[in-house]
């Protein structure tokens, strides 16, 4: 049975995240979900990545991007980056379903979720570090033009207590902690993966129920090497983790490897051949030099594009050549011409910088008037 008027969201606002995205989708498809999948996107996702996404998720839906711009409260949480999160209110404005579950792009399911249907908006799971609240990785709403409206309004009036979505929404849904007990969700449909190791006999008693996985932090699975032979996620003397934890990003990288390493392939195919009908340079995948140091993950940088890049082991296998070490590259590229074009012709605000709560206000009063 299929439920078109029910959708899993997620966001991505940079072909970074795009990554966890894609298998996040991956994840839900592998799990046979009923439901429809759509994705947020922001300008800044290449029309490259956007192609691939849509092999994945039924809509991909562009949307502008809505920052926080509060440095001083992210500054507390020591993730400068989260500002950008508020684009995740856009997901209150998919009107066309009737309910839907969001999931952050660094979250996997383990097994069919989509008995979350049944809850109702606000439903969420508590946030490992600080449980009377929420965590805003995995939540089930309902699409409301009203409450988007609301919701603009209240991080206008108030701003976000940790200066990212989860500090807004858990002010704005402020009665979720005692209310009513329907609308928390079991923690393991938001497990997340640090916590595994601070409660170990818990984990050990109630892990093998785990259904969504949620890599929340600094590191996400995208910053690690994966081993394709051994399928196992390379250590570097700054990773530190346990067995269940490893075991997660093992799964992460082989859903990588296995479904959206192929579409990536494919697309920078078609992209070398368009390439060489235009002589632009394109992304490319290269063996990496076998001697070079494995090197911190690399940062998102200002327009990141993806770059799976390949990287072979010092010891060659005598039989077979084969590439065994896979990283995920981001490397600084030149928008193609159609992403030009398309910022162009969009010619509107992106809602970021140090006036973003002026600009959410202006959108709304436009709403209101
Ligand atoms: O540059 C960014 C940053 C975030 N996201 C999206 O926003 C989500 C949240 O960011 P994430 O890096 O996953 O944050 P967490 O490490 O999970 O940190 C916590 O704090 C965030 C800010 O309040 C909440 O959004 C999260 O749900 C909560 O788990 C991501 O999964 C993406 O979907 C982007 O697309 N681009
Ligand atoms: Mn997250």
């Amino acid at each position: 049975m299929s439920v078109t008027d029910q959708a899993f969201v997620t966001l991505a606002t940079d072909d970074v995240y795009c990554q966890g995205a894609l298998v996040l989708g991956q994840s839900l498809r592998n799990h046979k979900t009923s439901r429809k999948l759509a994705v947020l996107v922001t300008p800044e996702v290449s029309s490259g990545m956007r192609s691939v996404l849509s092999s994945v998720f039924d809509e991909v839906i562009e949307v502008g991007v809505l920052d926080s711009a509060d440095s001083v409260h992210l500054a507390l949480m020591q993730r400068p980056e989260l500002g950008v999160t508020f684009t995740k209110l856009h997901c209150w404005t998919l009107t066309h379903y009737s309910k839907c579950v969001f999931m952050d792009a660094d979250t996997l399911v383990l097994c069919n979720v989509d008995e979350l249907f049944d809850r109702e908006e606000f439903s969420a799971a508590p946030d490992s570090g600080w449980p009377d609240c929420f965590n805003s990785g995995v939540f089930v709403f309902q699409p409301s033009l009203k409450t988007y409206n609301l919701l603009l309004q209240f991080a206008a009036e108030h701003g976000s207590f940790d200066g990212g979505d989860q500090g807004l929404l858990n002010s704005f849904f402020s009665s979720w902690a005692t209310a009513d007990i329907g609308k928390h969700l079991p923690f393991l449909y938001n497990l997340s993966s640090s916590s595994v190791y601070t409660y170990v006999p818990a984990f050990n008693h109630f892990g093998r129920d785990a259904k969504v996985v949620h890599f929340l932090g600094t590191t996400k699975p995208w910053n690690y090497k994966y081993n394709l032979q051994t399928k196992r996620v390379m250590q570097d003397g700054t990773t530190s983790g346990s067995s269940h934890q490893l075991s997660f990003l093992a799964l992460w990288w082989n859903i990588y490897s296995a479904s959206i390493l192929p579409l990536l392939e494919k697309l920078q195919k078609m992209e070398e051949a368009e390439s060489e009908e235009c002589k632009q340079p394109v992304h490319k995948v290269e063996p990496r030099d076998s001697n070079a140091r494995p090197s911190e993950p690399d940062r998102p940088s200002e327009q990141p594009a993806f770059q799976p890049a390949f990287q072979e082991t010092s010891e060659m296998n005598e039989v077979a050549h084969f590439v065994s070490e896979l990283s995920i590259h981001f490397k600084p590229a030149k928008p193609t011409p159609e992403d030009e074009r398309r910022k162009w012709e969009e010619g509107r605000m992106d809602y970021m910088g140090k006036d973003a709560f002026e600009h959410i206000k202006k959108k709304l009063d436009a709403f209101l008037h």
